[in-house]
């Protein structure tokens, strides 16, 4: 992820709101009567002083009150019409920023859950939800306010100042010298206000992703007593953030406070001089109290856009945070001409000399030069020691990653050139750490099988041996797992799992044996399961059970990456090299013995 925007960017402040403008293309109507409706609410207040004017040259003069009452049941009239024109803007400009959000929010979800492990292996899953969250917060409120009060200051800028113009064009000279004392300033502060706040989100974000580590990993927090220093770490994170947004605020009130000392300066000289001329008769008093409103109308309303400037610089800080992610690219993609697999699957996965290291591993080669095959039907146990590489193996088999050197094959196509969800869809992962999501029951083994009804959902836990289990739960399959729902226990978790890769119905099958010592009856009843999945199926599973290992059709030992032996238990036993002595560690000397 970019750290810091490139010098360009920096000199056009506000330039990352532009990535915003393709949001409210979207939502044409909204924009259009957010523009309606200031633009009738401005040209009403532009229209009061005109009436002020008339009332104060003519009305007082003229002992009719009639004339008094019609202007001011216009006046009424008036204020109505200002009413609803502002209450139409406050709809349609906050219905605006709410759905600009909701787009941005869904997009920016979308595409980072299609971004490969290689992003989530540099990036912290809750500076990601941070984005998600605080940047586009920062955003609805520009654009459902910010923006509109933008807009509407513009405009009631310019007609005030035009209005000056005509009413007194001698006098309007002040107003207007004035404006670059205000507007230069303006400019100049919005560029490190943009700066302040964007370190002001970015440590913000910090700071929950590591809220969002410590809360998941509360029982280990507690368990190593380390509530303290999580808490200080937090702190000291909340305070730096705390620190960079105080920053920020000291830069947007000095230029809000600057902005208002030139303004009231130039108004009361306007006043000034104005009262010189209609002293000496050059000017009605009319016509001076008329100006005189134009010219607080043009200032309060350059007033409220410097402070609104400082919001939409903020603003831009939090929507190019937004865009680094949309802008992330995934370094394994879906190919451009993708060549379909085989239409009946096969099964069949083939490794010709591929070498990998992972993109942050410091090019530490994690395998090396592999080659295997694995037939259809076949059950092939990957064994090493911890670390030799045989989770990556998998990861390269989803396409999580693509190799460095040589090629991986699936039904004889090489999966680089495959469709990313084609090649997936055929492949069924049990993981080790089996992720169950906080939804009912069914919906956990449903997952990602969007058309699974009801019956095939327990189909799958039956064979998985779960449904009894499941029944058992208070609300049966509706049972909300995961978190705020039932903890499972290590053994049902994999029977959940299971039971996903039995609906996934995949004809390759990755399994990562639990190493967590289950008890008999679970481990009975998820050794069942597993077989019954097994059949008719290619399997990779990378074994931790002697069982396993003994009904595996071959077994390739990894070491450092590398593949050091391949045969069955009882070959590899005799060869008395790599895996006689793994086997005697692992599975212990008289079981492994025997088992020969
Ligand atoms: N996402 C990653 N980024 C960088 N390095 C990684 C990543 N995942 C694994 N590694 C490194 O790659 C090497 C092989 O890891 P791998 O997980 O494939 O081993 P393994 O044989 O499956 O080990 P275990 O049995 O303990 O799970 C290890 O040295 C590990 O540190």
């Amino acid at each position: 992820m970019q750290d810091a925007p490139s010098p360009s960017e920096r000199r056009r402040s506000l330039k990352p709101l532009v990535r915003l403008l393709p949001y409210l293309s979207r939502h044409r109507r909204l924009v259009v009567g957010a523009l309606l409706a200031l633009i009738v609410a401005s040209a009403t207040t532009l229209s009061l002083p005109l009436a002020v004017r008339r009332v104060v040259d003519m009305g007082f003069d003229a002992s009719d009150t009639r004339f008094v009452d019609s202007y001011f049941a216009m006046l009424v009239v008036l204020s109505l019409v200002l009413a609803a024109a502002s209450g139409a803007r406050y709809y349609f400009v906050i219905a605006l920023g709410e759905k600009v959000v909701a787009d941005l929010r869904k997009d920016v979800f979308g595409h980072v859950t299609q971004l490969s492990p290689a992003f989530y292996d540099r990036t912290l899953s809750g500076e990601i939800v941070s984005r998600l969250t605080a940047d586009t917060t920062q955003i609805k409120s520009t654009v459902g306010a910010s923006a509109s009060l933008a807009l509407r200051n513009l405009i009631l800028f310019l007609g005030a100042v035009g209005m000056t113009v005509w009413t007194a064009p001698g006098l309007s000279l002040i107003v207007i010298a004035a404006i670059p004392f205000v507007v230069l300033p303006l400019v100049a502060f919005g560029r490190s206000v943009r700066r302040r706040s964007r370190l002001a989100q970015d440590t913000l974000a910090e700071a929950s992703a590591y809220a969002g580590e410590a809360i998941g990993a509360v029982r280990t927090v507690q368990a190593f007593t380390g509530e303290r220093q999580a808490r200080e770490r937090y702190g000291s994170a909340v305070d730096k953030a705390y620190a960079a947004a105080r920053s920020s605020v000291v830069s947007r009130s000095v230029l809000t406070g600057y902005a208002i000392f030139t303004i009231f300066t130039s108004v009361v000289l306007v006043l000034w001089v104005g009262a010189q001329q209609v002293i000496g008769g050059t000017m009605s008093a009319g016509t001076l109290g008329q100006f005189l409103l134009y010219a607080v109308f043009a200032a309060s309303s350059l007033g409220q856009l410097s402070e609104v400037w400082g919001e939409l610089a903020q603003a831009a800080g939090a929507t190019e945070r937004l865009c680094e992610l949309l802008d992330e690219r995934s370094p394994v993609a879906d190919p451009t001409a993708p060549v379909p697999l085989p239409a009946r699957p096969l099964g069949s996965v083939r490794f010709e000399a591929v070498s990998f290291a992972y993109p942050n591993g410091a090019e530490r080669p994690v395998l090396r030069d592999i080659s295997f095959e694995v037939r259809p039907g076949e059950t092939v146990a990957l064994v090493g020691l911890s670390g030799a590489g045989k989770s990556t193996i998998f990861s390269l088999i989803e396409r999580f990653y693509d190799p460095d050197a040589g090629r991986i094959l699936v039904d004889g196509v090489d999966i680089s050139r495959v469709a990313l969800a084609e090649l997936r869809a055929r492949i069924a992962l049990v993981p080790q750490d089996v992720a169950v999501f906080a939804a009912p029951a069914a919906a956990n083994i449903g997952f990602g099988v969007a058309s699974a009804s009801r019956a095939a959902v327990e189909a799958a836990a039956r064979a998985a041996h779960a449904h009894e289990f499941i029944l058992r739960l208070p609300q049966g399959y509706d049972t909300p797992l995961g978190e705020r729902g039932v903890t499972l226990s290590g053994g049902q978790r994999q029977r959940i799992a299971i039971a996903r890769a039995v609906l996934r119905d995949a004809p390759i099958l990755l399994l990562d044996e639990a190493t967590s010592a289950l008890d008999a009856e679970s481990e009975m009843l998820v050794q069942k399961a597993l077989d019954e999945l097994m059949a008719g199926r290619t399997t990779l599973v990378i074994a931790h059970r002697l069982a396993t290992i003994l009904k595996a059709d071959r077994i390739l030992v990894l070491s450092e990456g590398r593949i050091v032996e391949e045969g069955t238990h009882a070959s590899l036993s005799a060869r008395g090299g790599v895996y006689a002595r793994l086997a005697r560690l692992q599975f212990g000397a008289g079981e492994a013995a025997a088992a020969e």
